[in-house]
């Protein structure tokens, strides 16, 4: 059997015409299927924990963004089954950092043939930081605030309406650039400490991609038990406008302001609260502590 759990809002209400698509072609090819529909936002735990409970099935497939594969995973998660329930993705948003990362096809009916046809299942590593996880990135800082407003903004829903949902991430940038405050940290990889300074953001990544196409961590790979660090510090504002727009090709590693590195235990100990997004989710932080689960989650490919 196979779960669907529904984000109807996701993509500006395009979630909800996918899923009556995609519902009609399970119908027609007599697939047996659960569904469930999110209510608010982070109900996609609750939803993908009784969908496992209730119905016990081999795949558990998220109808949305990157949102709802983060709200499903820490549903998976959380039912503590491991590798049992097998995740699919069918996009509906307009971010795709998670299909872009593993390559998934990110038009819905092919994501669908993926689901029903491919046999091919890879074991990937999750991100964990207090009780949550995390598929694609932990992000701190500067890209926590703009996750934030972009989150809480209404030009969000236009433009994912649109498909230009990363558009809002840039929208966002403006806002808060200048009154972002730097912090100092000191940062802990793998027992090796770091004392950095004027830090814009950390962004901790187990694939590549986050705020809907910026290439943050080229070299992130979900299956190495690791996690990469892009570290962006000790820059001014307009210095800072200028390295943006390289993000996105993935060719800021050059810059004098980029530090990456990468290990399986990341701490780190700012000078004041840092606002963090988990796959683009804002979420309070109690302990800046990330650790790698390596292969602790089985996708469809
Ligand atoms: N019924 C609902 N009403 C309001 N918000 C919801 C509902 N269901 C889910 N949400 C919230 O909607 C938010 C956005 O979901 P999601 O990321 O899946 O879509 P998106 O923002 O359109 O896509 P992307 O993140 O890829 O741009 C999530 O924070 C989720 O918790």
């Amino acid at each position: 059997m196979i779960g669907f759990v529904v984000n109807p809002v996701s993509g500006n209400g395009r979630g909800l015409k996918v899923w009556h698509e995609i519902k009609n072609i399970l119908n027609e090819k007599d697939i047996n299927y659960v569904e469930s529909f999110t209510n608010r936002a982070g109900s996609g735990v609750a939803c993908t924990m009784d969908l496992i409970k209730k119905y016990e099935p081999n795949i558990i497939v998220a109808v949305g963004g990157d949102g709802t594969v983060h709200e499903v995973i820490n549903g998976i998660y959380q039912a503590e089954i491991k590798n049992k329930v097998h995740f699919g993705f069918i996009p509906s948003g307009s971010g795709n950092d998670y299909a872009r990362g593993v390559k998934l096809p990110r038009h819905h009916l092919k994501a669908l043939e993926v689901i029903l046809n491919s046999t091919q299942r890879k074991s990937i590593d999750l991100l964990k930081i207090d009780n949550k996880v995390a598929v694609c990135s932990i992000g701190a800082g500067l890209d926590g605030k703009i996750a934030q407003i972009t989150n809480e903004a209404k030009y969000k829903k236009w433009l994912n309406g649109l498909r230009l949902g990363g558009l809002a991430y840039v929208i966002s940038l403006f806002r808060v650039l200048f009154s972002f405050r730097t912090s100092d940290i000191a940062l802990t990889i793998d027992g090796e400490v770091k004392q950095l300074k004027n830090v814009w953001f950390i962004a901790v990544s187990n694939l590549p991609y986050y705020g809907g196409g910026m290439i943050i961590n080229p070299n992130a790979n979900e299956n190495d038990e690791k996690a990469e660090v892009c570290i962006v510090s000790n820059i001014n504002r307009l210095q800072l406008l200028t390295l943006f727009p390289l993000v996105y090709l993935g060719k800021h590693a050059k810059h004098k302001a980029v530090s990456f590195f990468a290990g399986e235990n990341i701490e780190y100990e700012p000078n004041h609260y840092l606002t963090t997004q988990a796959d683009g989710e804002t979420i309070i932080v109690n302990k800046y502590k990330i650790e790698v689960l390596p292969q602790h989650i089985t996708v469809v490919k």
